[in-house]
């Protein structure tokens, strides 16, 4: 899979370079270009952004640079691209969402920053390519540059190779609908505190029951969407029973 990210700051992607990413990255799994949309800007202030139309606060990222420089970056790789951009305004980025996008040949990132860009780019892409307009959350960042980071590595982890362990990745979160339960390791016992005996009793079904009831109860606690949106024949008796 090839990346592309577009952004005024560069340096914010450095960490696409560190650990699991970084070492996806030298065996070839993952192939990342990080670009300066400043690169693309002709006067001597390297401007990329205008008042908005309309009045209000802030500023807007200006359509003539974002046009040059995505022409330009997807002209780079003849690969079918898909065009992700984050913003507040997004639709919710989820794990369904890292699996299809870690199905993609090519992503290329268009990180926002002041306002936003302006909206005729999304407009002019969908024209020619998939373009998702996403969020990874309802909180207020300052630019796109962030999301991105949480977006690739969501995605890398699932990319074949990637992770140490496949499993990891089979078993996630939300992989069953359901958040994940405690774990434990070593010592049996720290500060007073000790592991849970039925993890210590090698009976594996009545780990696999205790480990799916605290799921379920954390579940209910913190997501309780999550429950309502299983489908009907995902709680068995057992679990109803809790
Ligand atoms: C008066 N009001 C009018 C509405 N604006 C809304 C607004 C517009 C842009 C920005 C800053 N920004 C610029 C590009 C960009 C990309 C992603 C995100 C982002 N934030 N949170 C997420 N989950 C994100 C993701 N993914 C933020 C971004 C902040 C707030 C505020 C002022």
């Amino acid at each position: 899979m090839r990346i592309d990210v577009v952004t005024i700051f560069p340096g914010y992607l450095a960490p696409l370079r560190e650990a699991l990413l970084g070492r996806a990255i030298g065996s070839g799994l993952l192939d990342v270009a990080v670009h300066d949309l400043r690169d693309w800007t002709h006067d001597v202030h390297q401007a990329v952004d205008d008042s908005p139309y309309g009045g209000g606060p802030g500023m807007v990222m200006r359509p003539q640079v974002w046009g040059d420089a995505l022409d330009a970056v997807l002209a780079a790789d003849e690969r079918p691209a898909r065009l992700v951009v984050p913003t507040p305004a997004g639709r919710p980025f989820t794990q369904a969402d890292a699996h299809a996008y870690a199905a993609e040949e090519r992503l290329v990132f268009a990180c926002g920053r002041y306002e936003g860009i302006d909206q005729r780019v999304v407009d002019h892409y969908a024209d020619a390519l998939p373009v998702d307009e996403i969020s990874i959350g309802d909180y207020v960042l300052v630019g796109g540059e962030v999301a991105v980071l949480v977006v690739v590595e969501a995605v890398a982890r699932l990319l074949p190779g990637v992770l140490g362990n496949p499993r990891s990745a089979a078993e996630d979160s939300f992989s069953d609908g359901l958040l994940e339960g405690p774990s434990y390791t070593r010592p049996e016992v720290w500060r007073d505190r000790p592991v849970p005996d039925v993890l210590r009793s090698g009976n594996h079904g009545a780990i696999a029951r205790w480990r799916r009831d605290r799921a379920l109860e954390r579940t209910v606690a913190r997501r309780p969407d999550l429950l309502a949106a299983l489908p009907p024949d995902a709680l068995d008796k057992k679990d109803r029973a809790l």
